[in-house]
């Protein structure tokens, strides 16, 4: 059973507020995205990488991204589209004939630089024995529910979990549940979703808090911090 990478990056980084889109916001000299595809070029597990680009960004990722860091794994460049769930339904799409069903697809946001080899590699065992498994990690903080700037819930800390990625699947479980979720015009913020609303079993993986999404400035502050760690 082979393992595919599909990392969505075509979406805008309105939150980010930057010049350039934040997937090539640089961290020490590294775009963002080089950096996260690098962990999946370096891993053994990964056979290949799709990448989900808006479309007339593709050839600036091309040179400037796949070719400038040699990211020899990447075998193809796919349009995006409007939300992440519609890139990821591209990107699956694009994997048709070459990914077997039975093949595992990890899911990752391309602004997650930091996620390690080792949550790769727990999260493509846990798919192989699951319907899916996706990376999270345990919620800090107490999390309310709010209507209208009232709280109307309080749900109990130990069952909330912080969806990361990579969210990792056997490639026709999740075709599958992209396609329904399509046709049926439901849009869910993860790709985990897709499963749940049909009622199929995700397994939890520990993932690790440092593999932040990059979304808003602050986070550059931390990836920064994440960075300088990893290099002492
Ligand atoms: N239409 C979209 C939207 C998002 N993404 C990707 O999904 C990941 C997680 O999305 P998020 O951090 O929310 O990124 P943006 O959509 O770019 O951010 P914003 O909502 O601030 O515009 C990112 O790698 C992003 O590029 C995507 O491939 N296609
Ligand atoms: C998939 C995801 O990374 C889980 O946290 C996240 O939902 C995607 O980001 P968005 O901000 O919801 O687009």
């Amino acid at each position: 059973m082979a393992v595919f990478a599909l990392i969505p990056a075509a979406g805008m980084g309105k939150r980010m507020g930057a010049s350039i889109n934040k997937q090539y916001l640089l961290l020490d000299g590294v775009p963002i995205l080089a950096r996260t595809l690098e962990v999946f070029q370096r891993s053994p597990l990964v056979g290949g990488i799709f990448v989900v680009i808006p479309q007339d960004e593709i050839p600036f990722c091309r040179e400037q991204v796949v070719e400038q860091y040699g990211l020899s794994k990447v075998r193809s460049i796919v349009p995006g589209g409007a939300e992440r769930q519609q890139s990821v339904l591209n990107g699956l799409r694009a994997m048709e004939g070459v990914a077997a069903d039975d093949d595992v697809v990890l899911i990752h946001d391309g602004v997650r630089p930091f996620v390690s080899e080792d949550i790769l590699s727990r999260a493509t065992a846990a798919a192989r024995e699951n319907d899916g498994a996706l990376v999270a990690v345990p919620a800090k903080d107490t999390v309310k529910v709010v209507e209208n700037g009232v709280i109307t819930a309080t749900p109990p800390r130990e069952t909330l979990w912080l969806a990361q990625t990579p969210q990792a699947f056997r490639y026709c479980v999740i075709r599958a549940a992209h396609e329904i979720a399509d046709a049926e015009r439901f849009l869910g913020t993860d790709d985990s979703m897709l499963l749940e609303r049909l009622g199929r079993p995700v397994r939890i993986v520990v993932g690790d808090y440092r593999n932040a999404k990059i979304t808003t400035p602050e986070d550059m502050v931390l990836a920064e911090a994440f960075l300088k760690e990893k290099q002492q």
